[in-house]
């Protein structure tokens, strides 16, 4: 179990993790979602102790993380694709950042094997790809065979195939009691593995709770075919209804159908289409977090 509370970091005045308090369960994979600059990959490197908090802190089983006897057995972590000396092969790589962390070098095949790069083992980093880049950085954090793994970002590179293996190994991982905090701009691609999220918004705590909860909570919307929008439009604004087009619908939020077509029939506007439809959790995200986007696209 990984304990933040009331984590806060300001860079000059701006508040760019703002009094963060969750926690991050065993034996599943918890999701870290925000848009840019929501204070993520901020939150990251003060698990790890790369950034000083200005107030609060990050415990793993009680422990904070400047206490932790062997700091490379309990976390694991992939932060920013980190340099890699790019004439080393993969495997004097291994070799060396086991050697620094005091991990018996047995561990090196041991990695190698778990993320697949076996067959890469003797090549240059440098003439690795970017997703195989990410699998060595991976294998790195699993050298001190941690109990939890905190990746920033780490589909950024992979191929789908490369995706569904992250995601199937991590799901492995979780399944073996292991804990997985991992952020992610994909909010679809995590919905698909993640148990949990914590949702993040200008530094903020917006949610912390499980995918099943937040997808019971979704609404349903309301789509709507009619070949006289722009009335619609008007007169479903002066009832209030939020409304946004997509693809010559217009997807009506906090109405029912019953109330559109009563509208519709009121004004003498005819429609062509008339249909429920769930919203997804991307949808419900992308609600929580957009008043706090530092670059709103509306
Ligand atoms: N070293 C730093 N100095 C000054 N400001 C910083 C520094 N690191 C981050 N920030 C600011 O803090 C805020 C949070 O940044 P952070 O990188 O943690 O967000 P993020 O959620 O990881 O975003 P992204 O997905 O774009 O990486 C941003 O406004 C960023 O500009």
């Amino acid at each position: 179990m990984i304990t933040l509370t009331q984590l806060t970091k300001k860079y000059g005045d701006r508040l760019a993790v703002d009094d963060l308090t969750f926690s991050v369960t065993d034996g599943r994979v918890t999701g870290f979602v925000g848009p840019n600059g929501a204070g993520k990959s901020t939150t990251m490197r003060m698990m790890i102790g790369l950034t000083r908090p200005d107030r609060g802190d990050v415990r793993y089983a009680g422990v904070h993380y400047r206490d932790l006897r062997h700091p490379a057995r309990t976390v694991g972590a992939v932060l920013e694709a980190r340099s890699m000396h790019p004439g080393r092969t993969a495997r004097n790589h291994l070799r060396a950042t086991a050697a620094l962390s005091g991990i018996p070098s047995r561990r090196v095949e041991h990695v190698l094997a778990e993320v697949g790069l076996q067959p890469a083992a003797d090549k240059r980093a440098g003439t690795f790809s970017l997703g195989m880049r990410q699998r060595l950085a991976l294998a790195s954090a699993l050298l001190g065979d941690p109990q939890v793994l905190l990746l920033d970002e780490p589909s950024n590179g992979l191929d789908p195939d490369g995706i569904r293996w992250l995601r199937d190994y991590l799901a492995g991982f979780a399944a073996r009691g292991g804990t997985v905090f991992v952020s992610s701009h994909l909010i679809s691609e995590l919905s698909m593995f993640a148990h949990d999220l914590v949702v993040v918004g200008g530094g903020r705590l917006l949610a912390a709770e499980s995918v099943q909860a937040i997808t019971a909570r979704n609404d349903v919307d309301v789509r709507v075919e009619t070949p006289q929008p722009t009335e619609l439009l008007e007169h479903l604004a002066a009832h209030g209804v939020a409304s946004e087009v997509r693809a010559d619908r217009l997807i009506l939020r906090g109405t029912t159908r019953a109330a559109v077509s009563q509208i519709a029939f009121d004004h003498r506007i005819r429609l062509l289409e008339l249909t429920d439809v769930s919203r997804t959790l991307e949808d419900s995200l992308l609600d929580m977090t957009r008043p706090t986007a530092e670059f709103a696209s509306a």
